[in-house]
């Protein structure tokens, strides 16, 4: 497929002015203001933060699971909050790393449930259906595993089984809570290149929480970097040279190097 010109896309998530935090009796805890973002089609995004900067938060409200402190938030052009629920679900999928309500359903019932916003009230599949569900289970490469229970898998196979839901769900946007965490190295690399053929194949926008940083500088199109004094947005190369991923942690531990775009332990 050939990547379309940036002018041609469009834009699947925007935010105007968002403020996101929390309620706290009569006090409003802000976790980060005046979120200005605009996702296009066809993008992988990383977000990046240190521990508690609000990675999740983001997630959660982008995802209308907690409601913004402030702002709006448009997803294909409409309001996140004039969606029913059930059209909610054909727009946006959520991968968080929540436990599984029953593991004793198979690889091949879990990705089938992505399709649950499409099926009528008794949830029969049709055979547009079966063939969503095949070709997710194709493209993560689960195929193998389609018959085990849930309670059987590894964590590294579960984090896949779930990508392949929400492919099944065949929405637009797609948001993920640290995907590859638990994953040994090989597969956070796979698990990453997996959503980044994805984007690129099916034109899907896909953001992810993580703290691989150095796997998401390589392979994201855009990344956004939360800090302590807001957030940064843009392609790796040009939150590198604007020294995003140097400020990001205290240097008394840590340096980030620009050249090969990873964290080396000072001396
Ligand atoms: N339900 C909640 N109620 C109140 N405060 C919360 C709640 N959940 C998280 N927080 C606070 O919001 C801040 C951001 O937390 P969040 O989980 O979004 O960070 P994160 O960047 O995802 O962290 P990590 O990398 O450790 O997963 C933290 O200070 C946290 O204590």
């Amino acid at each position: 497929m050939k990547p379309i010109h940036p002018d041609k896309k469009n834009i699947v998530l925007r935010t105007e002015d968002l403020s996101i935090g929390y309620h706290h009796k009569n006090n409003l805890e802000v976790i980060a203001a005046d979120i200005n973002l605009k996702l296009y089609e066809g993008e992988l995004v990383g977000l990046v933060g240190a521990n508690g900067i609000g990675k999740s938060t983001l997630l959660r409200t982008l995802s209308n699971v907690q409601p913004a402190l402030h702002g709006e938030i448009y997803l294909s052009d409409k309001e996140i909050n004039s969606y029913k629920s059930v059209d909610l679900a054909s727009q946006l999928s959520i991968v968080l790393t929540e436990k599984i309500a029953s593991k004793n359903i198979t690889v091949q019932e879990l990705v089938a449930l992505g399709r649950h916003p499409y099926t009528n009230w008794i949830g029969k599949l049709t055979d547009e259906d079966i063939d969503k569900v095949s070709k997710a289970i194709e493209v993560t490469h689960i195929t193998e595993i389609i018959n085990k229970r849930c309670f059987e898998l590894s964590d590294g196979q579960l984090q896949k089984v779930l990508i392949a839901r929400a492919i099944a769900q065949d929405t637009p946007f797609i948001l993920l809570d640290e995907p590859t965490t638990h994953l040994d190295v090989y597969h956070k690399a796979y698990i990453l290149k997996l959503l980044k053929r994805l984007a690129f194949e099916t034109q899907k926008t896909i953001l992810f929480s993580t703290h691989e940083i150095d796997f998401a500088i390589q392979l994201c199109d855009k990344m956004i970097v939360m800090n302590t004094k807001g957030f940064e947005f843009g392609r790796p190369k040009e939150l590198i040279q604007c020294r995003a991923f140097s400020s990001l942690f205290p240097e008394d531990l840590i340096l980030f190097d620009a050249k090969t775009g990873s964290y080396k332990v000072r001396n």
